[in-house]
């Protein structure tokens, strides 16, 4: 399903049988870290090779053994930007998808009694006119880290953005569509809402504890 609208936020739910099947291992509690990678990582390979369905493309001419071919390359290699540190999980599935990409970090924990990203790393290029970005997050719920990517990288002159989230709740979308920001938003599920400490219900947990452990 895709809704695009006048606020600039186009959402694209990426719902497959498989895509549900790797969700359904993420959300269970009884997955254990290394499950939890393993699930994220193939997730995210699906998910990104969806984000990439309209990328635009060159035509090529390949030599088989045999005969000349059309072709087609990718016409700009994306810059892939892990959210840390859930989005790590996702960065080794985009780079087999597209392995001559740039990448970029930006490190945000939230603040535990206000839910606000709090930033510990941006490590970006500086120019990033003309540079389609796509931002890796397991996680949208308030939406205040991914918006809080989404200025950083404006503010670099990135006008091409893309997120690649897991799962998403709607307050995070609706924070999306009220910020100023034009970016498509490519999701495994938006869930129900988010509860009182602002973790998304049914969700799948702490994305970041369960790759890795508590912060
Ligand atoms: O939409 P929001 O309300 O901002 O919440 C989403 C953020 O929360 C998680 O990170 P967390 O702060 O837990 O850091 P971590 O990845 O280091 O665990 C998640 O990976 C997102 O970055
Ligand atoms: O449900 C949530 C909300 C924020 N961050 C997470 O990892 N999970
Ligand atoms: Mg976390």
């Amino acid at each position: 399903m895709t809704s695009a609208s006048d606020d600039g936020v186009q959402v694209r739910v990426v719902d497959h049988p498989l895509t549900r099947a790797w969700l359904s291992i993420l959300r269970d509690q009884a997955t254990d870290n290394t499950a939890f990678r393993s699930a994220l990582a193939r997730l995210s390979q699906m998910l990104v090779y969806e984000a990439f369905a309209d990328v635009p493309v060159d035509d090529v001419d390949v030599q088989t053994p045999v005969a000349v071919a059309p072709g087609v390359k990718v016409t700009t290699p994306p810059l892939f930007v892990p959210v840390l540190r859930a989005g790590l999980g996702m960065l080794e599935s985009a780079l087999s998808v597209l392995p001559d990409s740039r990448i970029g970090f930006v490190g945000v924990g939230r603040d535990e009694e206000t839910a606000r990203p709090v930033e510990y790393l941006a490590s970006l290029p500086a120019d990033l006119t003309g540079q389609p970005v796509y931002v890796l997050d397991p996680m949208l719920a308030t939406g205040g880290s991914l918006i809080h990517t989404l200025d950083l990288l404006a503010e670099r002159g990135a006008t091409d953005l893309t997120a690649v989230c897991v799962v998403g709740a709607p307050e995070g979308v609706a924070a999306l569509r009220a910020s100023t920001h034009r970016l498509r938003l490519v999701i495994g599920a938006v869930d129900e809402h988010l509860n009182e400490d602002a973790f998304i219900v049914p969700g799948l947990g702490d994305a970041g504890d369960r790759q890795f452990g508590p912060r």
